[in-house]
């Protein structure tokens, strides 16, 4: 799940790079993986900077200053498609012509085999990225409707060469028709504005609203802003003025005039209810419903079931698996009337699990991210409650990890139903088989994770618990519940291309070995994303250099021994991050490659460092690559 967000100051002269870098860290929670920020200035000139990392990480002063400019686009990355180490695919993503358009995402589009093949016989496609695929389709309807479409309508500039308010519409009805799948994305159109739009199913949450402009006050000139969250917009104080409804765009020139238009035919809404389960903030509003009042009423329902299954005069103590289960789990504790502790205490510095990449890095953050507070659990019996249950990865730690302190019986409790189908539309849980949920009850569940008993929201408990908050809304995305795809386009053959290439065994070619260095925060890697050399810019490097001189490689038939070599540093690593980015041989060429570079730190010897890599080796990981970033 990304976060995106648009911002237009009504001063030319005002900067708008703060705002933006401001309401990305409130989005932070839906990517973390990479960040970026793309700003137009009053001579057209576009400035770009991403990379990945948090947005503390990507955005030092240095590049603060260079983002010029009174309006701009801004987006935090959680990849559904291509890699997450590869910064080409972070976005937002910039293409010259026309006029300068910059594109980022929330969602997944479901069609990109077919639309890369539509698009790569007339533009280039770079990267792996759907994102991608939808500024070039943008970009391809734009040319389309000026060249030969409807030319009439409201001129937006007298030397625009037929770029109409409609135009800009009806390249976007343009692009509804062919992509498919979840997307909400601002497109900023260097001199002319901002387009906002959401599918035609309104998979995916975006918000728009205003504020007087401070330099204007007393006129009743505006500042925008469009954001995945109205969260974003509250932080920066601008008022709500709604959601972009399913299959419309709203478009906010650079005066500010704001022009809203449906751009397909039969719109339905049917939101994400994850949104509501585990992705929103809770002080964010979606589709009109409040995240925290829907987790107040998941945790009603839920005590509801448990009530009608157990005696709750079993339970000594509830305690919720934080951070995002905690409403849920304070409401059903009084519903109970059980005692309510927080027994288990996160620590702040670790981000969410979940949407990390890479199942080795979830696990070992899980145990980094949490720890019992002792007194708590001592010969009681334990209910933990969490929104979901996905791979069962907190879980089965979790249990564990009360049972050590001292828990007599542990239950588990999830404020969401089993998850047992894959997500298509922007979470990336791509197959079916890694879902702990999938072929398994809930007796069978309660074994794996080693809980006495195990108890799951039904889903029209879950549905009537957000619908509660918004009778307006008949319908949602539901589809990683009871796998009913309302997009009506993924059939098995979808399924198993992700398969193919996104299930975390092709994801992690390391065996999770190289992740030690991932899984370290930041800080204490010893290395920073700028500056210094650093995994991610390595693979980079290595990737560069086995495409530039188009070394192709050759079969590795002693792989194992290959990586050996390095395992746990760099060159394994790389392999793994280039697994899934790259045709196979280029990544056998770019292991290669890497195996040489990594022959050449022999000093480096992961096999010496089962805790991982010492400064002493990061140092000379950096002199070695100094030259190379
Ligand atoms: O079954 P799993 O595969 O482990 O996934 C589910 C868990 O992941 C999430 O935690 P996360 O740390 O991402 O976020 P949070 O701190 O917001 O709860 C979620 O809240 C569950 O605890
Ligand atoms: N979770 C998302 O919204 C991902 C956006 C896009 N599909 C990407 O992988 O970058």
């Amino acid at each position: 799940m990304c976060g995106i967000v648009a911002v237009l100051l009504a001063d030319p002269s005002a900067a708008v790079n703060q705002e933006l870098y401001d309401s990305l860290t409130s989005l932070q929670h839906r990517g973390q993986d990479a960040a970026g920020i793309v700003t137009a200035d009053q001579r057209r000139r576009l400035h770009l900077h991403k990379d990945n990392g948090l947005v503390r990480d990507v955005f030092k002063l240095q590049h603060m200053i260079q983002l010029i400019g009174n309006v701009g686009l801004g987006h935090v990355r959680y990849p559904t498609a291509g890699a997450s180490s590869n910064v080409q695919e972070a976005q937002p993503f910039v293409t010259n012509i026309p006029f300068g358009i910059c594109l980022c995402h929330n969602g997944n589009i479901t069609n990109s085999t077919e639309l890369t093949q539509q698009l790569s016989a007339r533009y280039t496609v770079s990267t792996d990225s759907d994102s991608e695929l939808l500024l070039s389709i943008y970009a391809d309807e734009l040319l389309r409707q000026m060249w030969g479409g409807d030319k009439e309508g409201q001129s937006l500039d007298q030397s625009s060469a037929g770029l109409t308010v409609d135009v800009i519409f009806n390249a976007c009805r343009g692009l509804m028709a062919r992509a498919r799948g979840g997307y909400a994305a601002l497109v900023l159109i260097n001199g002319y504005g901002v387009l906002a739009f959401r599918d035609p199913w309104g998979i995916r949450p975006l918000c728009y609203g205003s504020r007087n402009a401070k330099q204007f006050l007393g006129t009743s000139k505006k500042d925008w802003c469009v954001a995945s969250e109205s969260v974003a917009l509250e932080c920066q104080e601008f008022d709500l003025h709604g959601d972009v409804l399913p299959g419309q765009a709203v478009f906010i020139s650079l005066k500010g005039e704001v022009t809203t238009k449906m751009c397909h035919s039969s719109p339905v809404l049917a939101p994400c209810i994850f949104e509501y389960v585990y992705f929103g903030r809770p002080d964010s509003i979606i589709d009109g419903v409040s995240v925290y009042a829907a987790r107040k009423a998941m945790g009603d329902k839920l005590a509801e079931k448990i009530r009608r299954l157990y005696d709750p005069s079993e339970i000594d103590v509830v305690v919720p698996v934080p951070e995002t289960s905690r409403i849920s789990a304070l409401q059903c504790a009084i519903k109970l009337g059980v005692p309510y502790e927080e027994g288990l205490n996160k620590n702040r510095y670790i981000a969410r699990t979940f949407i990390m990449p890479g199942q080795q890095k979830r696990k070992k953050n899980v145990r980094k991210k949490l720890n019992p507070c002792h007194g708590v659990f001592e010969d009681k019996n334990v209910m933990l409650v969490d929104d979901s249950i996905v791979r069962g990865t907190t879980s089965e730690q979790i249990v564990q990890m009360v049972r050590s302190a001292g828990a007599k019986k542990v239950f588990f409790c999830s404020a969401s139903p089993a998850i047992r189908y894959a997500n298509v539309y922007g979470i990336d849980m791509p197959v079916q088989a890694e879902l702990i949920a999938f072929g398994r009850d809930e007796k069978e569940i309660a074994r794996a994770i080693s809980a006495d008993w195990v108890v799951y929201q039904e889903l029209d408990d879950l549905t009537s618990a957000v619908r509660e908050c918004n009778p307006a809304i008949e319908f949602f995305d539901t589809s990683c519940f009871n796998g009913v795809y309302v997009t009506g386009d993924v059939n098995a053959a979808y399924f198993q291309a992700l398969k193919d290439h996104r299930s975390d065994s092709i994801l992690s070619v390391d065996g999770g070995k190289g992740d030690d260095i991932d899984s370290l925060p930041q800080d204490s890697r010893g290395i920073s994303s700028h500056n210094t050399t650093s995994p991610e810019k390595l693979v980079r490097k290595i990737k560069e250099l086995s495409i530039l001189e188009g070394d192709e490689g050759t079969e590795d038939k002693d792989s194992n021994s290959s990586i050996g070599v390095v395992d746990g540093v760099v060159a394994a690593k790389t392999s793994g991050q280039l697994g899934h980015a790259r045709p196979r041989g280029r990544v056998i060429g770019a292991k290669h490659r890497a195996v040489q570079a990594a022959d050449e730190l022999a000093a480096v010897d992961p096999a010496n460092h089962p805790n991982g890599l010492r400064n002493e080796d990061m140092e000379k990981l950096r002199d070695r690559f100094s030259g190379w970033v």
